[in-house]
C-alpha cells in the first residue's frame, strides 16, 4: 500500500521518494500506553503544539538542540503536545529523538515525517507517538486506507492539507483531525491566509473534528484569526530560534 510518488512535485516529492527508499521493516517492541493527542488539543482555548526541529529545507540549520531538554522547556511553558521531526536528511530528526522526548515529558507526541509506508505508523507507535502526520499531497486517494491502518494500531492521525481539493479528500476519508499547512510543501512558500480560509471552509462543510493551523507563526497577533475557529496551532521554527524556549512559549500562550 504505497502511494504513487512519481507525481508529487518539488521539494515534497524529493523528500518523500527518498523516505520511500529507506523504509525497511524490522522487529519493534510492543507499544506502551500513551496519552491522547486529540483530547489534549480539545482542552479550552487555542492549544499549542510545540515542535522539536533542528533544521528545515527553507531555513537550513535552525538550532543545535537536545530534544529532551527542549521538550521539557516546552512542557514548562504550557505546550499541550509536542511534535517531533523524525526525517533525517532535511530536518535533522530521528526516531531516537522521538524516544528521547517520550522519556522526558508526559505530553502526547506527534511523529512529524513523510509517511509513505504503513510500517512508518507502527514505528511511530512503538517509539511513543500518540499520533502521526498523514500528508494528503503524498497519500492522495490512499489517505483513508492509512487512516484505517493507524486506527488499527491505536495511533491517532493528523491529516494535513494545503488546498481546497486536499481538504475534500481529507473529509471524504473520514479524518477526525485536520491540519491546514500554511506552507506549500512543494514550493516552500508561506501564506498565513491559508489556515483561516480552509478552516472556515471545513466548518462550512460540516467538519466537527479537531482543526490545527500549521507553519509560519511567530507572534501572538498572528494567532488572533485562529481564535474560535481552530483548536490548536503548531509552531516550530520561531520557538526554536528563541534563546529561551519556555519564555517564548509563554509569550505565545499568553
Ligand atoms: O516551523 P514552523 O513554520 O513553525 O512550522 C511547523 C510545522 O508546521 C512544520 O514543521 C510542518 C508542517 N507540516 C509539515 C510536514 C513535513 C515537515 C514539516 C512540516
Amino acid at each position: 500500500m504505497r502511494p504513487d510518488l512519481a507525481r508529487v512535485p518539488g521539494v515534497l516529492g524529493e523528500i518523500a521518494r527518498q523516505r520511500a527508499l529507506e523504509v525497511a521493516p524490522y522487529p519493534l517492541p510492543d507499544p506502551a500506553p500513551v496519552p491522547s493527542f486529540r483530547e489534549a488539543l480539545l482542552l479550552p482555548g487555542l492549544s499549542l503544539i510545540a515542535e522539536v526541529k533542528r533544521a528545515s529545507p527553507s531555513e537550513g540549520l535552525i538550532r543545535v538542540v537536545d530534544p529532551a531538554e527542549a521538550a521539557r522547556a516546552y512542557a514548562r511553558g504550557g505546550a499541550r503536545a509536542v511534535s517531533v521531526l523524525t526525517e533525517p536528511h532535511r530536518f535533522g530528526g530521528s526516531l531516537r529523538d522521538l524516544l528521547a522526548v517520550r522519556q522526558a515529558v508526559d505530553l502526547p507526541l506527534l511523529r512529524k515525517d513523510f509517511v509513505v509506508d504503513p510500517f512508518m505508523l507502527e514505528e511511530a507507535r512503538a517509539h511513543g507517538a500518540s499520533a502521526a502526520l498523514l500528508i494528503v499531497a503524498l497519500l492522495g486517494e490512499l489517505t483513508g486506507a492509512y487512516l484505517e491502518e493507524a486506527r488499527g494500531l491505536g495511533l491517532e492521525a493528523l491529516v494535513e492539507v494545503h488546498t481546497e481539493r486536499e481538504l475534500e479528500v481529507a473529509l471524504e476519508a473520514g479524518a477526525e483531525m485536520v491540519g491546514v499547512n500554511n506552507r506549500d510543501l512543494s514550493t516552500l512558500r508561506i501564506d498565513l491566509g491559508t489556515a483561516p480560509r480552509l478552516g472556515r471552509l471545513a466548518r462550512a462543510r460540516g467538519f466537527q473534528g479537531v482543526l490545527v493551523a500549521e507553519s509560519g507563526y511567530s507572534g501572538r497577533e498572528e494567532l488572533e484569526p485562529l481564535e474560535g475557529l481552530f483548536d490548536a496551532v503548531l509552531i516550530g521554527t520561531s520557538l526554536m530560534k528563541s534563546p529561551d524556549l519556555e519564555k517564548a512559549l509563554r509569550a505565545l500562550v499568553g
